[in-house]
């Protein structure tokens, strides 16, 4: 899908998002020192990751890939329960893998959400399904939030192990090699992608579709899988090909990143769904949330 095409489906959405903040900010520079303030507030934004709830294969422990199974009941707690954590923290825009375990994931956080807003997917695939999915109502787009899917977000493609039992697969090819097939940085698993193959596209569709959104002041929430977030934080904590080996994502724990400056500053995991826990971690963020 062309960037262009993105850009184009979020800009009618967002109605005249950005005709508003250059009005703003024009009058802001008129008025001297507010402007700073009111600048500063508008180039932080959050970048919220999270890993889908357990899915009905991890309850299994076969490998899973680019297979497209939902979630469990477990899965389905796990995801309500991180729409709890970030329910305060404003969330403009949702980007998801295509597969259904992170689109249920996200879709079922947002019922949590304290802005009531409703997630809507964008239908991009072709122009019919661009038209015939459009939203007329003004006001009803300003209570939505546009919902993004793309391949490039889906976990690693686990090529012949896909449907395998992990323990099971341990004991046929040995702890070590299995091992390596998992948490290697270059070595793929048979006919499948290395954490390094899915890096190249994971990471260049974070930095071309949703670092641009994040500068916008856009705040983000990425729902995806265990090895496409490995290596997108990979990239925003600058790990490196050795220190990524040992990072272990849970599922259905939120992450929370301050984009802020050119910057993303790692905050953690939102505590819980006290208004002081999740306000905690940044004051502009707050001001932002009361805004709206
Ligand atoms: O099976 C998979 O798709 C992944 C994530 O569940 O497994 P692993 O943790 O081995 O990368």
């Amino acid at each position: 899908m062309a960037a262009g095409v993105y850009n184009q489906a979020i800009g009618a959405f967002q109605s005249n998002s950005h005709i508003n903040n250059f009005n703003h900010q024009h009058k802001l520079n008129n008025i001297g020192r507010l402007a700073v303030t009111k600048d500063f507030i508008r180039n932080e934004a959050a970048l919220i990751l999270v890993r889908h709830g357990e899915s009905l294969w991890n309850e299994k422990n076969l490998f899973t890939g680019c297979v497209d199974v939902p979630l469990s009941k477990k899965g389905i707690d796990e995801a309500i329960e991180a729409g709890k954590r970030i329910s305060s923290i404003p969330v403009d825009l949702i980007f998801t893998s295509a597969l259904i375990r992170a689109q249920m994931t996200a879709m079922l956080a947002m019922t949590q959400h304290r802005r009531m807003k409703v997630p809507i997917i964008m239908h991009n695939e072709n122009e019919q399904a661009r038209e015939w999915s459009q939203v007329f109502g003004e006001d009803t787009k300003k209570h939505s939030i546009p919902v993004i899917s793309a391949w490039q977000l889906n976990e690693r493609m686990y090529g012949e192990l896909q449907g395998l039992n992990k323990q099971e697969t341990a004991e046929r090819y040995g702890k070590e090699q299995v091992h390596e097939w998992r948490r290697s940085y270059n070595i793929p698993p048979p006919n499948g992608e290395s954490l390094e193959m899915c890096a190249q596209r994971a990471v260049a569709y974070f930095r071309e579709q949703i670092e641009p959104q994040l500068l916008s002041g856009k705040n983000v929430m990425l729902s995806a899988h265990g090895n496409s977030l490995r290596s997108i934080i990979m990239y925003l904590d600058k790990l490196t090909s050795r220190e990524v080996i040992s990072l272990e994502l849970s599922t259905g724990i939120p992450m929370l990143y301050i984009f802020k400056e050119g910057r993303f500053i790692r905050r953690g995991s939102p505590t819980g769904p006290t208004e002081a826990g999740v306000y905690a971690y940044t004051r502009n963020l707050l001001s932002v949330a009361l805004e709206r």
